[in-house]
């Protein structure tokens, strides 16, 4: 099937990278959020990293402008309806996700597909909700999308052949490259990245050392471009205790418990760079170590 019409809900920071590759790969995009505030802030966040693209030689300003004049942003569902295919990127909560679904089947194209950008949940289970487990798929952009080339494809049990071939092909046009992935708790990286992080999480609660070295431990220690903690702020605290919580669940396994530090953290409100606060203060330029 041809996708010229990118539908995304949820204009975080999902949601915004999401627009901005698929607008720049020459698809119409149309991103809707609760908030207007969520959009408007979107749309500035497309706009400054297409202008550091258009600085860094990336690309020239006339892709810069098609591609930002290419998205439409909105409040209001109904305008998803010439969509194509819709990527839901909202907050990682079942409930929250299962309502979206509900709300949005009724209008959108009888051969639209349905992709849920969700970090760790059933896609079998959240398809199931819909009228169309058969165009229904997992496809789970990585962050920060401009910058990561990776997209993760899970169908779910229903999912044919021909959802499955479009959203390669889709993933493709985007600059992309899939792996697939079998329809497990937090997939493939989330089952391997969201421990690393819980693991850094339970060594600071634990004392092994504070925030500056469990960082500087394993970027000048093992290559990795971020430390765990500050990558877990970069994620969203709230989107990794919500991944590691799936993982709990879904396999059963106490290894999986989430670190009872984590969950302050989010108690607290204290969610990462998106909150100002995380295992870093963001106040501060360079940010500082909270521990
Ligand atoms: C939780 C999930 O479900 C799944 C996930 O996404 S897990 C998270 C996966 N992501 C990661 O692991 C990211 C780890 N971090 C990194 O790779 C790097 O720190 C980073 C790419 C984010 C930043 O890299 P950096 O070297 O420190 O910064 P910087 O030099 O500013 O950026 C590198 C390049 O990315 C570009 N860039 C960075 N952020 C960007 C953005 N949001 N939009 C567009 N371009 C961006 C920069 O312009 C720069 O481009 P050039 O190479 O052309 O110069
Ligand atoms: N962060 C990451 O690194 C990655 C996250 N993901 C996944 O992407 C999804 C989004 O994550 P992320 O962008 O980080 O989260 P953010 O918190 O940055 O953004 C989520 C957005 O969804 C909005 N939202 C909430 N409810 C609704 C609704 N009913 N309709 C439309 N929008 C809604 C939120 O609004 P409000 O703020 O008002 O609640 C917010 O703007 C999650 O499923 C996450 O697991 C996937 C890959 C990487």
């Amino acid at each position: 099937m041809t996708i010229s019409t990118v539908g995304v809900i949820g204009a975080g920071q999902m949601g915004n990278g999401i627009a901005h590759v698929a607008a720049l790969a020459g698809l119409d995009v149309v991103l809707v959020d609760v908030k207007q505030e969520a959009v408007d802030k979107a749309m500035s966040t497309i706009s400054r990293n297409l202008d550091r693209q258009v600085s860094k030689g990336g690309i020239d300003a006339a892709a810069r402008d098609a591609a930002l004049g290419r998205i439409q942003g909105g409040t209001e569902m109904s305008e998803l309806s010439a969509a194509d295919i819709v990527i839901e990127a909202a907050t990682e909560r079942e409930d929250l996700k299962l309502s979206i679904f509900k709300q949005v089947v009724p209008l959108l194209k009888p051969e639209a597909i349905l992709a849920s950008n969700t970090s760790s949940i059933s896609i079998t289970r959240l398809a199931a909700a819909t009228d169309r487990p058969h165009r229904f798929i997992g496809m789970h952009f990585m962050n920060p999308v401009p910058v990561m080339k990776l997209v993760e494809v899970i169908r779910g049990i229903a999912t044919d052949d021909a959802t499955f071939a479009a959203v390669q092909a889709l993933a493709e046009r985007m600059g992309k490259t899939t792996a697939v992935a079998q329809d497990y708790p937090a997939f493939i990286v989330n089952r391997v990245l969201i421990p690393m992080i819980n693991e850094a999480v339970y060594a600071l609660q634990e004392g092994v050392g504070d925030v500056r070295s469990i960082d500087a431990a394993l970027k000048l220690g093992a290559a990795h471009p971020m430390g765990p903690l500050e990558l877990g702020d970069f994620i969203g605290l709230d989107t990794c205790l919500a991944i590691m919580r799936v993982l709990h669940e879904g396999m059963g396994d106490s290894k999986y418990r989430p670190s009872p530090l984590l969950v302050k953290h989010v108690e607290a409100g204290w969610l990462g760079r998106k909150s100002g606060r995380g295992f870093y203060d963001y106040s501060q330029d360079p940010p500082k170590p909270t521990r």
